[in-house]
């Protein structure tokens, strides 16, 4: 396992349910006794903000997109990630460097290319839980939200993500999971994948 702690990744394209998966995940821990940090990528640091800003109102240049990304995360991954990890915490992201392999990919880099930069700082989650669902009803869902979609979430670039994220199937550590059904169901998925994986490394002595 990573370091001490545990590290859980969700991702997905947007309005899969991440955020809404990603607390109550961090409550199962809790009622376990377990110390639990859930977070987010953009986070709500100096150049996650500046990220979150810019969305508002258009995409800045390919690179320029890509150089804030890896900067907001570089920070989160030295003040918050490695050390709650260290600490023997449960880390639990809504986003990570998927999302640029994916977003990024989409805007013409190559996702294999993003993920060997990433790696070279930032630590691999134990588990990665993927929320799958078709780009209308993820759509439907950021409506339904009350949000107008932004610069991110346009349909064909969506679907595109959508493809690289699920090229991730067939790696050890990572899980797919479909979110068309309910909130409960979607959770106690990732519960059963998440307890079997804690079974597996107290036997292993992990
Ligand atoms: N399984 C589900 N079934 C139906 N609606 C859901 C489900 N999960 C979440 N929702 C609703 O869909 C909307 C989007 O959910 P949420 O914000 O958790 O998604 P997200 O993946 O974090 O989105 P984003 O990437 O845009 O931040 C919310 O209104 C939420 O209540
Ligand atoms: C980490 C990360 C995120 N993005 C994109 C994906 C989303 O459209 C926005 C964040 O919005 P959210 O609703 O708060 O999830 O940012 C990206 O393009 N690249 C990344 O690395």
């Amino acid at each position: 396992m990573n370091q001490q702690g545990l590290f859980i990744v969700l991702e997905g394209i947007d309005g899969t349910g991440k955020s809404t998966q990603t607390q109550s995940l961090g409550e199962w821990f809790r009622q376990q006794g377990r110390e639990v940090i859930c977070s987010r990528e953009p986070t709500d640091g100096p150049w996650g903000r500046e990220i979150r800003a810019t969305a508002a109102t258009g995409r800045l240049a390919p690179e320029e997109e890509l150089d804030l990304f890896l900067k907001d995360r570089r920070q989160h991954v030295e003040e918050l990630i490695s050390p709650a990890l260290a600490a023997g915490k449960v880390v639990i992201l809504d986003r990570y460097y998927f999302s640029t392999m994916a977003y990024q990919g989409c805007r013409g880099f190559d996702p294999t290319e993003i993920r060997r930069q990433n790696e070279a700082f930032a630590p691999s989650p134990d588990l990665l839980f993927v929320l799958d669902l078709d780009v209308d009803s993820a759509l439907a869902r950021i409506g339904g939200r009350g949000d107008v979609a932004n610069e991110f979430e346009k349909r064909d670039s969506l679907a595109r993500c959508r493809e690289i994220f699920l090229s991730l199937e067939g790696e050890p550590f990572v899980h797919i999971i479909p979110s068309d059904t309910d909130p409960d169901t979607v959770q106690s998925r990732i519960r059963e994948i998440a307890a079997t994986r804690l079974t597996a490394a107290a036997k292993s002595g992990e």
